[in-house]
């Protein structure tokens, strides 16, 4: 165990030096007679449940990382079901919210408009500066489901890099939360006085252009091994960023990729559950999407290597996707449409807008249903029924997160199939019991994807993050279900498991980087597959408690 009154660096910020470490034979009279570290995890474990709201267990562990980060990972390693949803989506999405009302001490690094021309000193203040491998990034425009959070945003940075440590073994010290602060348009948070962040509206879209390519150079310059994340950009800046970006550094967007990668990955787990049952063929499945921001639109792009892999054209596979925005029916001559949708706005309708989903669902007739749009119970009742109606198993993933906006509950989506659902979606679910039987939801969250992806891509030394080891992510993942995760129907693996499918992504990411030769670790190139993975375990950090 660690002795708190050991100094050590954590996320950035140095505890005052009481002590030197004790070795373990001096711990004599530091710790009472009958400690035992197995016993201390369950006392924390039950501190844990004992407070009652999910905010306050988030708090707790927060402060438990801060304290003791070999307890805190090692407590999240054995309880990855139970403590995910705390320190992530759904909890993590309140943590934001109030974020500067329950803000103790500093994590991470806050960089502002106001450090435009000197943002390399601020890099310069990170403390572990040769140990950086792995930051996410957010400005706060687009925070789950929840809107522009402005600098809150920076907890979903400490959320996702908490994970790529339990999941991906990424060293506590190689990570660094980053949040950007170009103002925020939330007004509640601007009249807050405890508002951490700049008191200004956001920049205009040059401004901020300026201050992402400093930001952008200066990084690499600060942190030559840094892989970085974007997190939660606004829609329009997601894709702006990641196309700027992605072919001149190791950089990959989570919200449209990683999400990509884990709804490609389910879906070809439920798609051969469904065409089981329906004698259709993979190729033949027809995907809605409602809602067609920086997820959808990325899931959409994703999914066209689901029916390339089929065997379909390019522009075969395209015409195999819908998509549904607040407008309704996404198609050309509706009239003027965001940059990112025009690709897979429909040409074989040229109707009045199509705006009733119910009226889509009868005209398209998908077999899979989509949820990315932050609306919560958009699938109602009548629209689980409709798709029922039309498959003997429907494939329905509400994906929006936190839980409260996913667009219906396992529950519902059980009841009106009457058990016939494939289902996944962003924030965890009960499971359900129904006719007797046990049913599983899935967990169709990134998640599952960016820790194996990113600890893949610093493995390999990679330059950029391909298409095809975001590609290579999704396939590793759906390759990953066991036996017995099979036999039970689940669409994504157990997420006790994390560690080894992290293992195995990252596996198939360093080969997806040679062979797109953008990797940089040339003593890796003659390794077979298990020797690679023999590589890998050992570089996974391991909590010493
Ligand atoms: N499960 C996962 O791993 C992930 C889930 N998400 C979730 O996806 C959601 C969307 O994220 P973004 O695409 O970045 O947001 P966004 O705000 O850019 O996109 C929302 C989309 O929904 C559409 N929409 C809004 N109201 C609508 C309505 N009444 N009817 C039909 N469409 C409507 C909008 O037109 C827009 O196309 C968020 O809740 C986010 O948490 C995002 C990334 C990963
Ligand atoms: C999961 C995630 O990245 C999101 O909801 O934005
Ligand atoms: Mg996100």
């Amino acid at each position: 165990m660690t002795i708190i009154l050991t100094p050590y660096w954590s996320n950035g910020v140095q505890k005052l030096k009481l002590a030197p470490p004790p070795p373990e034979k001096q711990r004599h009279g530091l710790v009472p007679a009958n400690f035992a570290d197995d016993i201390h995890m369950q006392r924390t474990l039950a501190q844990l449940r004992s407070k009652d709201k999910p905010l306050e267990k988030y708090i707790f562990l927060s402060r438990l990382k801060n304290d003791d980060p070999d307890l805190f990972y090692k407590l999240c390693l054995e309880n990855m079901s139970e403590i995910t949803p705390i320190i992530y989506t759904p909890t993590v999405g309140d943590a934001c919210i109030q974020f500067s009302q329950i803000y103790r001490r500093p994590e991470g690094l806050y960089i502002s408009i106001k450090d435009k021309g000197n943002i390399k000193s601020v890099l310069r203040n990170w403390p572990k500066i040769d140990e950086a491998r792995i930051s996410v990034v957010t400005d706060g425009s687009r925070i789950l489901g929840l809107g522009d959070l402005g600098v809150n945003g920076m907890g979903i940075s400490i959320g996702k890099l908490s994970l790529y440590v339990a999941g991906a073994g990424i060293r506590p010290e190689s990570t660094i939360p980053i949040c950007l602060d170009l103002g925020t348009n939330n007004q509640a948070f601007l009249d807050d006085p405890f508002y951490l962040g700049l008191r200004q509206k956001r920049v205009p879209e040059q401004d901020m252009d300026e201050f992402m390519d400093e930001f952008m150079r200066e990084m690499t310059l600060a942190f030559p091994k840094m892989m970085i994340q974007f997190e939660d950009f606004s829609t329009d800046k997601a894709f702006r960023y990641l196309d700027r970006y992605r072919y001149q550094y190791p950089v990959f967007n989570d919200d449209i990729q990683g999400t990509g990668a884990v709804v490609l990955s389910g879906l070809m787990n439920a798609a051969k559950l469904s065409s089981a049952a329906s004698g259709m063929p993979l190729n033949s499945h027809r995907i809605l999407f409602f809602g067609a921001g920086s997820a959808g639109v990325g899931v959409a792009t994703q999914l066209m290597s689901f029916f390339t892999l089929q065997g379909l054209s390019v522009e075969e596979a395209r015409r195999q996707i819908w998509l549904i925005d607040s407008q309704g029916l996404v198609y050309e001559s509706r009239g003027r449409l965001a940059e990112h949708k025009k690709y897979f706005a429909r040409n074989d309708y040229s109707g009045p807008p199509m705006t009733d989903i119910l009226d889509i669902i009868d005209y398209v007739k998908p077999t899979a249903l989509l949820g990315l749009s932050t609306i919560s119970g958009a699938f109602t009742p009548e629209v689980i029924e409709a798709m029922a109606g039309i498959n003997p198993r429907p494939i329905i993933f509400p994906l929006s997160n936190p839980v409260r906006l996913s667009e219906c509950s396992f529950s519902d989506a059980v009841h009106y199939t009457n058990g016939t659902v494939l289902f996944a979606s962003g924030s965890p679910f009960p499971e359900e019991d129904f006719s007797g039987k046990t049913l599983y939801p899935g967990q169709g969250n990134n998640m599952y994807i960016f820790p194996g992806l990113g600890l893949g891509a610093i493995l390999a030394r990679a330059t950029q993050v391909t298409d095809s080891m975001v590609e290579a992510s999704s396939l590793g993942l759906a390759n990953s279900l066991t036996a017995e995760e099979r036999a039970l129907g689940l669409l994504y693996p157990r997420v006790e498991r994390i560690r080894e499918i992290s293992t195995d992504i990252a596996m198939q990411v360093i080969r997806a980087a040679q062979k797109a030769g953008v990797a940089r670790s040339p003593e890796l190139v003659s390794k077979s597959d298990s020797e690679l993975v023999a590589f890998v375990k050992p570089k996974m950090w391991k909590p010493a408690f």
